[in-house]
């Protein structure tokens, strides 16, 4: 039998004031809030009327935090710290709440001592256990001198009271590379609370870290999957509760990032195998990307080889690439993506407990119903079955002779700087794509970071970090298809030759090249004459050239992958973004 996880959610995760938050966390369908005490006290209402309003919701109050700076103390400042936790416990009476978390002390007063402060902590428990309460101690990675888990763990067994017991939190463990396996040494009764948390591995303060940097389950590069696993092979059967301080969060709108939050809860049950839900689908490809407005696919050398039955949209295909162009709404942007999976049903039933809001399509007579979701950036991702679709287009029997595209390698979608770990757990957790590393780009108008994720497809997400002022272009940043070919030198020739209009790179950039590489001399002339750019890695090269502006918000790649290369010629993106900005304001 699966254990039958309940899930919480710390309210110092969300935006807003206590109301907003609990009305968010109830929404999205967490079971339990973790009520951080600021939001008590900024709130007008007792703890009674907090207590009666969380019940309407549905929602139980699984923890009250925190208590500070209490343990290992002089007596007169334990006294004091005796009548402050006293004060709590009445609070805890009468918001219905149990358990109270005690983070290791970071205060000047305390003393190193572990038997002094398991003889502190078993008397607050035993004051708690009067009441019915209990305390779950937990070590912050910067405590004075309590910042490991096991130390924590030591002095709650020296203690040895009933009412008193360990919170884990994943952040303060893995962030100090702690190993998480001998949490399986503590015993699931001593382990009274759970807190969940991703981040980046960022080399910094870890308290700074700690407050602003953290993510969801699933968002960062912390293995929240073998960790949960070690707490529950300990045998822990408590929430599942996220405490994420994060800025970008803690501004957004909380019912938005509460269902970001309970999707990557529901992720991290499926990687666990605690989830009855279809597995992520193995996409086998894209199916099509979808653009609005018209831009010029003909110079590009596809050819209108389809006209939709009942909407305003045209099939254009080279090769294996096909883009549909739909005359409808705003020109210029790239609106749907269709990914190709073989099991589209089971792909939409997965959306949907993953909590991807599904868009409503109206499928004409005899054609083939699609399944859409809305990816956070507003795009249209739709789940096909191998070409069943395109039997919605009329054949034209137009056919150009092609330039070379072979089909598309990836999409690149910017995305806005708030919603970009939203993305990127979306798509991994909804659609199966594993993110790679994320890089960061000094672009002409700011640093942009940028992140792969791929699996059976493979797109782009990337975000400027901030956008101030009036100075950078007001447009939005545009978003772009990347299209293959086996030979970039000659696909750039013929387009050219065909008056595509390519993006010219700066002789500087071919000088650098020469300088940085061992490419041969002819090599690189060859790359030069066609503004074709270049990168590799361990695994192999990539060459690759742009077209100009196709529209407000697009424009087209055309990539050759030789060997293994991973990557996205990021390297190169600064490049490409200066002469798409001087081309945007006239040479
Ligand atoms: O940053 C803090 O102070 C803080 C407070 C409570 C926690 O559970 C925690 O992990 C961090
Ligand atoms: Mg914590």
């Amino acid at each position: 039998m699966l254990p039958d996880l309940r899930t919480a959610i710390a309210t110092v995760c969300l935006s807003g004031t206590l109301d907003d938050k609990l009305a968010a966390a109830a929404a999205a369908g967490f079971d339990g809030v973790e009520l951080f005490e600021n939001d008590l006290l900024a709130d007008r209402r007792g703890p009674a009327e907090i207590r009666e309003r969380c019940a309407g919701l549905g929602l139980t109050i699984d923890l009250y935090q925190p208590l500070r700076d209490f343990e290992a103390v002089p007596p007169d400042v334990l006294a004091r710290n005796l009548r402050r936790a006293e004060h709590k416990f009445d609070v805890m009476a009468e918001l219905g709440v149990q358990t109270v978390l005690v983070c290791s002390s970071v205060s000047p007063d305390a003393i190193n001592d572990d038997d002094l402060a398991a003889e502190q902590l078993h008397l607050l428990a035993s004051r708690a256990a009067e009441r019915g309460l209990r305390i779950a101690y937990e070590a912050l990675a910067w405590g004075r001198f309590v910042n490991g888990y096991e130390h924590a763990w030591r002095i709650v067994r020296r203690a040895g009271h009933p009412a008193l017991g360990v919170c884990l939190d994943s952040f303060h463990i893995l962030s100090k590379e702690d190993d998480p396996r001998a949490i399986r040494a503590i015993p699931g009764e001593k382990i009274f609370f759970l807190q969940l948390a991703d981040a980046p591995v960022l080399p910094m303060d870890v308290l700074q870290w700690s407050r602003h940097h953290r993510l969801f389950p699933g968002q960062g590069d912390f293995d929240l999957t073998t960790f949960t696993r070690n707490v529950l092979d300990a045998g822990y059967r408590g929430p599942l509760s996220l405490e994420v301080f994060n800025d970008v969060f803690r501004q957004a709108d909380p019912y938005r990032a509460a269902v970001d939050a309970r999707r990557s809860l529901l992720a991290l049950q499926d990687s666990l195998g605690l989830l009855d839900v279809p597995a992520a689908p193995r996409a086998t490809g894209y199916a099509f990307a979808e653009l609005v407005g018209g831009p010029d696919l003909a110079s590009l050398g596809f050819s209108r080889t389809g006209v939709h039955r009942s909407k305003p949209v045209e099939l254009w295909t080279q090769g294996d690439a096909r883009v549909l162009v739909n005359a409808e709404g705003e020109p210029g942007e790239i609106g749907a993506l269709g990914i190709a999976v073989p099991d589209p049903a089971a792909a939409a039933q997965r959306a949907k407990v993953l909590l991807a809001p599904p868009l409503s399509r109206t499928a004409g007579p005899g054609e083939a119903p699609l399944t859409a979701i809305a990816a956070p950036d507003g795009t249209h991702v739709f789940l096909c079955a191998d070409d069943d679709w395109l039997g919605d287009f009329v054949p034209t029997g137009e056919s150009a002779p092609g330039a070379g595209i072979t089909g598309i390698d990836h999409v690149a979608l910017t995305q806005p700087f708030d919603n970009f770990d939203e993305a990127t757990l979306f798509y991994r957790s909804v659609l199966g794509l594993e993110p790679g590393a994320t890089a960061e780009f000094a672009a002409p108008f700011g640093l942009v970071r940028g992140r792969g994720v791929s699996g059976g497809v493979r797109l782009t997400l990337d975000a400027a970090l901030v956008r101030r002022g009036g100075w950078a272009p007001a447009v939005p940043s545009p978003q772009h298809i990347a299209f293959t070919c086996t030979d970039a030198v000659s696909c750039a020739e013929a387009l050219r030759q065909s008056g595509a209009r390519l993006v010219e790179i700066p002789g500087n950039y071919y000088d650098d090249l020469a300088a940085r590489t061992d490419l041969p001399a002819e090599r690189v002339a060859a790359l030069r004459a066609r503004s074709v750019l270049y990168d590799r890695d361990e695994h192999g090269e990539y060459l690759h050239f742009y077209t100009e502006l196709a529209g407000a918000r697009v424009f087209f790649e055309v990539v050759q992958r030789i060997g293994g290369y991973s990557g996205f010629g990021v390297v190169n993106a600064p490049v490409r973004m200066a002469a798409h900005h001087e081309a945007r304001r006239g040479r």
